[in-house]
């Protein structure tokens, strides 16, 4: 992209120059889209200048001292060009508009990798990135330039996943720091006073102990932050909550309390995040340097010249040696499955209901773009961040599975996500978990995203119970009169279009304007209107105990995928529900029967209400107050937020 520069190319007070990028942009040139991100001292959005889309970084401005800082920033900025830090494409620095643009990468950032999108990089990922992002601090530090805020959140990844270092809000010429941070302390009051430390709750746990008590930043500092950072990387773990793990942090003001002890331990006691283990085929080098990296004495840490040797001598020693990289955690390893093996033996359903509709992941045909948000390029877009968690709760096996599909044939704005809950048995539900995302997949927008949930329920409700026939005739490993069923719900948002298809008792909900929408309605027979349908469809209906029962098994609910002794009547085909997202739209439940047993919506959104916003951390909380409320069913949550949290109440 050539943007032509007009001279004189400099800043509104003259302090700012440069010769490559442009410091003031006819306001034609360029347009914030959507927000990307609110930080503590800027929002990121998403725009385009001269038709390219880039990110666009606007300072909040509320004291004369953020516009000294915005000129500092940005005279920093100017003098910087490596390929591990974000780079900085022009700037606009003249009232009433001061903004820095910059690549957009897309990849988001490091933090948001790993909790987020769950992300499992391999040995050779991690180390790549531990070597970019070394590299572009040892090249920071030569020019004798502190970042003083290195942390996974501060690191963008680009589309091949190379880091590329940002923020530069508290960067700092050594030379400077010392007047600097005297003043700091004294003017701003940072990190002590009240603002400060409640929008502190992300960078705390990266801060050196020197730092912590107050004393001057020096590059032994930014080594310690790195140190943190790279054992975040490799562990998946945020530093330190896994301490909180019983205890269970939920609030900020919670959050905020554990911190204040939190600091005395870092300081006094020498307490550090679980160090990485080399089980998993993690260079044992690379865990020592972490562990000198995070010494309390910065005289003994390493220097980023140290630091770029030693992962020069890891990498040479692996390649020499020829080791197989392989991924540093096993996938998904947060959900707590029990899988029932009463009837299925040797049976795996989930690699059945993946088999059976193909290879998705390979599905290359180009996907024909029909659904309808895309051709309105103004329209809202949601900023999406999602959660689960799943409990076997008071039950002794796990029959509820769900699925999580971000960017559905590789389309950025599209996103799907499901629940199932078995009955008579996990096989059902494990069965739908892999088919329906696949079979999203492989259909792609070639229909409507309505038509394509209804196609997902009954194609997989047919190859299931196919492939269960088969099972039953080949007389293998199953019983002959198993009927294995589950309830389903899935969630696809397009944009800002947002379809919900529902068979069965599992829930969404969604929360706007700080009420909740129902979007799914329960199928059950104690609903007239589906007692009827079931009867036409030839299906039996009686009151037993308590409520309407259909057939003998006596199932409660009147929609499912499998339960083939019941079908037709108790059909796959889900109802659907659809609606245009807006900003009022704050997030998205869904739901396993076990959750809603015990709680209405709007329970469920006062709870989110006093929770840390981070989606995981709801969906936890939700399913462990169910239990605590008496479920007696197995739980699972997902939340999916809809526009960008507050990064006050994020705790990375
Ligand atoms: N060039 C970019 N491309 C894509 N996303 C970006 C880009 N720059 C920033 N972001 C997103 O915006 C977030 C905030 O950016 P940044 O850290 O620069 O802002 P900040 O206001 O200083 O935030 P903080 O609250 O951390 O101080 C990043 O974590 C990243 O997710
Ligand atoms: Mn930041
Ligand atoms: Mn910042």
């Amino acid at each position: 992209m050539v943007i032509p520069i007009v001279e004189p190319n400099t800043c509104i007070r003259g302090c700012c120059t440069s010769s490559s990028i442009p410091l003031h942009l006819p306001p034609s040139s360029y347009s914030l889209l959507s927000p990307i991100a609110r930080g503590a001292e800027s929002v990121v959005y998403e725009g385009t200048l001269n038709g390219h889309k880039v990110a666009i970084k606007k300072p909040v401005l509320s004291l004369s001292q953020h516009i000294n800082d915005f000129h500092k920033q940005l005279q920093l900025l100017c003098k910087l060009d490596h390929p591990g830090i974000a780079t900085l494409i022009a700037a606009h620095a003249k009232p009433p508009n001061y903004m820095f643009f910059f690549k957009l990468y897309q990849s988001s950032n490091l933090g948001h990798k790993l909790h987020v999108e769950e992300w499992v990089p391999t040995v050779n990922d991690a180390l790549m990135i531990t070597m970019q992002l070394a590299k572009a601090l040892q090249y920071l530090h030569n020019l004798g330039i502190l970042h003083r805020d290195v942390k996974p959140a501060n690191i963008l990844l680009d589309i091949n996943l190379c880091p590329r270092l940002t923020d530069f809000g508290l960067a700092e010429y050594k030379s400077d720091i010392k007047e600097v941070s005297l003043e700091n302390w004294k003017s701003s009051g940072k990190p002590t006073g009240g603002f400060h430390k409640k929008n502190m709750v992300g960078t705390l746990i990266y801060m050196a102990p020197e730092i912590l008590r107050k004393e001057l930043h020096t590059e032994k500092s930014d080594v310690y932050s790195f140190g943190i950072s790279i054992n975040e990387l490799l562990t998946g773990v945020v530093p330190y909550t896994d301490l909180r793990a019983e205890a269970q942090a939920h609030t900020v003001l919670e959050m905020n309390y554990t911190e204040h002890q939190l600091t005395a331990a870092v300081v006094s006691d020498g307490l550090r995040p679980v160090l990485a283990s080399e089980d998993l085929g993690i260079p044992s080098r690379l865990i020592s340097m972490i562990q000198k990296c995070w010494d309390a004495n910065p005289k003994s840490r390493p220097s980023f010249d140290d630091i770029v040797n030693e992962l020069d001598f890891i990498m040479e020693h692996r390649k020499v040696k020829n080791v197989e990289d392989m991924h540093i955690r096993p996938c998904n390893l947060h959900i707590d499955h029990h899988v029932d093996m009463t009837y299925q033996e040797s049976i795996s359903w989930s690699t059945q209901g993946e088999l059976l509709v193909g290879n998705a992941s390979s599905a290359t045909d180009p996907c024909f773009r029909t659904w309808e948000s895309y051709d309105e390029p103004l329209a809202y877009r949601p900023i999406l961040s999602w959660g689960s968690y799943a409990t076997c709760g008071r039950r002794e096996a796990m029959e509820d599975t769900h699925f999580i599909l971000p960017h559905i044939c590789n389309e950025k704005d599209v996103y799907a996500f499901g629940i199932f809950d078995g009955h008579r048995g996990a096989a059902a539900a494990e069965f739908s978990s892999r088919a329906v995302p696949a079979i999203l997949q492989n259909l792609g927008f070639t229909d409507s995203p309505a038509n394509t949930l209804v196609e997902a329920f009954l194609r997989t409700d047919t190859a299931f119970r196919k492939e269960l026939d088969s099972y039953r005739k080949s007389n293998r490993c199953i019983q002959k009169d198993m009927h294995p069923g589950c309830t389903a719900i899935a969630a696809i948002v397009s944009g800002n279009r947002l379809f919900v298809a529902n068979s069965g008792d599992c829930r969404a909900v969604l929360c706007r304007a700080g009420n909740p929408t129902a979007l799914s309605k329960d199928h059950v027979a104690s609903c007239l209107q589906e007692r009827e349908r079931v009867i036409r469809h030839g299906g039996q209906v009686h009151w037993q105990v308590d409520t309407w029962r259909v057939g003998l098994p006596a199932l409660q609910v009147t929609r499912s995928i499998g339960d083939d002794d019941l079908k037709p009547a108790v059909t796959a085909e889900p109802e659907i529900t659809e609606h245009a997202l807006c900003a009022e739209d704050e997030f998205l439940v869904m739901a396993s029967d076990g959750l809603w047993d015990v709680m209405s919506s709007l329970d469920v959104i006062n709870i989110i209400k006093d929770t840390v916003k981070e989606a995981g951390m709801c969906s936890k909380r939700l399913a462990t107050e169910a239990v605590e409320r008496g479920s007696k069913d197995n739980i699972t949550v997902i939340v999916v937020f809809l526009r960008p949290v507050s990064t006050a109440e994020r705790i990375y």
